[in-house]
């Protein structure tokens, strides 16, 4: 199904960029063109009639604010032999656009990949968003298999649905998370307590934001403006609740968070979070061998061999050194990895 796809992508800022390694890092053919950024030489098109030429699948990744004129100069240019995906951040505007202006001859379907430079860099687990247009069911197949092919998760969703899930998740996150850096939240996180590292993370989200997104999954966002207003007012309840308390205990209770659960013994409950954290160390063992297949291929890049004795030592030496500062027993520690670096280097081969 993927053996023919000749990729193009039409905007090559970072999102674009990032997602351009991660098909080259899969073997996918590629080629790029933006009228600002820099694409690598053997990459780049003369101009978009040239990526048009050369791809029969178009990624259009540029702000959603210049999607539809995007789109519109685009349409002249493709032909039946042509697919179309977006990568927004929002669906039911730009959904609709592809419907319009694609209609039965081009096929296409929308995308809102939920990852970025930083978690692709990071290997993250990787999840996708697809929205199948009625109209070509086949594209969303052929889609559906390039994410799976680059390790994302997939799940298909109205454009509606997904714009009403993301204002409750993705724009509540921003927003909030804009809120506290205006309030100078983001100085000094060392001693903010571990309850507090999900907005610390949302924080990190917001600030190295490239601009254009928060303003896209807010104002693009068909649905982002009520849920702001629905949070203020919920915000604002819990306020005057707070305020006007005569005592502590009374009126307290209210605001309690209900006990959804019976109470457990104590063993049960730590193991359920002993079972929790394996599942996380798990996950992350995943991760660090994808990196290390990352590692294997620049390394292949260049010619040199899977074991580096050198970085090995000085890997141990400094997994050790963190251990004793933890608390931890440091042979213990770097028998673990001895054992991690095994399954490392056979990833590798
Ligand atoms: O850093 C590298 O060169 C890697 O390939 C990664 C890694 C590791 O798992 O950390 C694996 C094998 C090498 O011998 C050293 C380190």
């Amino acid at each position: 199904m993927l053996q023919d796809i000749q990729i193009g992508f039409l905007g090559y800022g970072r999102f674009g960029a990032a997602f351009a390694a991660l098909m080259d890092e899969r073997g996918y053919p590629w080629r790029a063109w933006d009228p600002v950024a820099a694409v690598p030489e053997a990459h780049a098109t003369a101009d978009a009639d040239a990526l048009v030429t050369s791809s029969n699948l178009i990624v259009i990744a540029v702000p959603v604010s210049s999607f539809e004129t995007v789109l519109r100069d685009l349409r002249p240019k493709l032909s039946a032999r042509h697919r179309v995906m977006d990568v927004c951040s929002v669906k039911q505007g730009p959904c609709k656009l592809m419907d319009e202006i694609l209609g039965t001859d081009i096929g296409h379907v929308g995308c809102h990949p939920l990852f970025g430079p930083l978690s692709i860099a990071r290997a993250e687990p990787l999840r996708t968003v697809l929205c199948p247009s009625e109209l070509h069911p086949e594209t969303a197949r052929l889609v559906r298999v390039l994410f799976e092919s680059l390790g994302s998760e997939v799940r298909e969703q109205e454009p509606s649905s997904h714009d009403r899930y993301m204002a409750l998740t993705h724009a509540m996150a921003f927003f909030i998370a804009r809120g506290l850096l205006d309030l100078g939240v983001d100085k000094d996180l060392h001693w903010a307590p571990p309850s507090f590292a999900a907005l610390a993370a949302s924080i990190a989200a917001v600030r190295s934001d490239a601009g254009h997104l928060f303003n896209a999954i807010q104002l693009e966002n068909p649905y982002a403006a009520a849920t702001r207003q629905g949070l203020i007012e919920s915000l604002t309840l819990i306020d005057q609740r707070l305020s006007k308390a005569p005592d502590h205990g009374a009126s307290m209770t209210e605001m309690n968070i209900p006990d959804f659960g019976q109470p457990t013994p104590a063993l049960r409950e730590v193991r359920e979070h002993i079972d929790e954290l394996d599942h996380e160390l798990i996950a992350l063992l995943q991760r660090r061998s994808e990196l290390s297949a990352r590692a294997g291929h620049a390394k292949r890049a260049v010619g040199s061999p899977v074991l580096d004795p050198g970085r090995e030592v000085e890997l141990m030496r400094q997994r050790g050194d963190w251990a004793e500062q933890s608390g931890l027993p440091s042979d213990v520690v770097q028998a673990i990895f001895r054992q991690i670096m095994a399954m490392s280097r056979r990833v590798q081969v």
